[in-house]
């Protein structure tokens, strides 16, 4: 998700770079990472628009403005407990992306100076078609919520809500490109089972789940109505519909997100000594 962030603020730079009126013109970005072997990939994506460091978390700290944790959960405490991070965190704001890590916990391990705004991004920031819901304590000035909602919207859609729905959100967008693509791939799958080849049925898939979402969100309308207006009275869609019925199709989903949630409520509880 880093590297995806990284990717869509350099993107919008490169599109938006002539345009005086910009408000944020990052100068320079640096990438940490504890292995070589992560460190090669950034090298070879970003090649020399990156300041790469490898286990100098410290260093990079040091030399940024403005931070982005995208570590997994399990790592956040032993990456903000190195050795001189307090002192490179101090009046620096810390925009988190960590599943289940909360800001209280978050604040336990920075400085009182440091300012945390926590962020669940998805993976279609990678394409800047992401969701990005932002949350922060009130006593975090506009200027640094103001950067927050800059970078991710250059990913995508932005929001802003209250801490408390951070696992929702977790669940419902941060996880839900996955389950997209299983109802993509089952519906793609039935149309190769009637003999539509396999590439032609992923496009067909693809395309009508973003048509489908693409009205919801341009025209407001209730997802049901969109999908009464398909649904010719005698006709095969009301046949197709009742079999997912049969299927508890509805319920299986939004138990798969509630179970999400959950399971993303729990991600920062364990955390690794190194
Ligand atoms: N994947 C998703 O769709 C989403 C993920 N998230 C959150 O984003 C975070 C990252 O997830 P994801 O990108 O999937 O995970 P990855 O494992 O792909 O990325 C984790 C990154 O953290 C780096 N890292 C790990 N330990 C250290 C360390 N000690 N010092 C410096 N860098 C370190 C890794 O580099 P190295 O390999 O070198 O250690 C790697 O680049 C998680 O907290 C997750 O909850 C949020 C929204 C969506
Ligand atoms: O599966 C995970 O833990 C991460 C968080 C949201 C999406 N992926």
């Amino acid at each position: 998700m880093g590297k995806a962030i990284l990717s869509g603020i350099i993107a919008s730079m490169m599109i938006s770079g002539q345009d005086e009126d910009q408000i944020y013109k990052p100068k320079k970005f640096i990438a940490c990472v504890s292995r070589e072997e992560s460190g090669a990939r950034i090298k070879k994506t970003f090649n020399d628009k990156v300041t790469l460091l490898v286990g100098e978390n410290v260093k990079g700290v040091n030399e940024a403005d403005i931070v982005f944790l995208c570590s997994k959960p399990q790592v956040a405490q032993s990456i903000l407990t190195e050795e001189g991070m307090i002192q490179a965190l101090e009046n620096k704001p810390l925009i988190s992306i960590l599943a289940g890590v909360t800001i209280s916990q978050l604040e336990k391990w920075v400085p009182l100076t440091t300012k945390i705004i926590r962020a669940m991004p998805n993976t279609p920031c990678m394409i800047r078609e992401g969701m990005t819901v932002i949350g922060c304590r009130n006593d975090v000035k506009a200027e640094d919520k103001d950067f927050a909602s800059w970078a991710f919207s250059t990913l995508g859609r932005v929001r802003f809500l209250d801490e408390k729905h951070f696992d929702a959100v977790t669940g419902l967008s941060g996880s839900g490109p996955a389950f997209a693509c299983v109802v993509l791939e089952s519906m793609a799958d039935g149309g190769v089972m009637m003999g539509l080849p396999r590439d032609i049925a992923f496009e067909l898939a693809a395309q009508a789940l973003q048509g489908a979402a693409r009205m919801v969100l341009q025209t407001g309308k209730h997802p049901s109505e969109i999908k009464d207006t398909v649904t010719t009275p005698a006709g095969c869609t009301i046949a197709g519909l009742l079999t997912m019925e049969d299927g508890k199709i509805r319920s299986t989903i939004a138990r798969s997100i509630q179970e999400a949630s959950n399971v993303a409520s729990t991600l920062g509880k364990i955390q690794s000594k190194k």
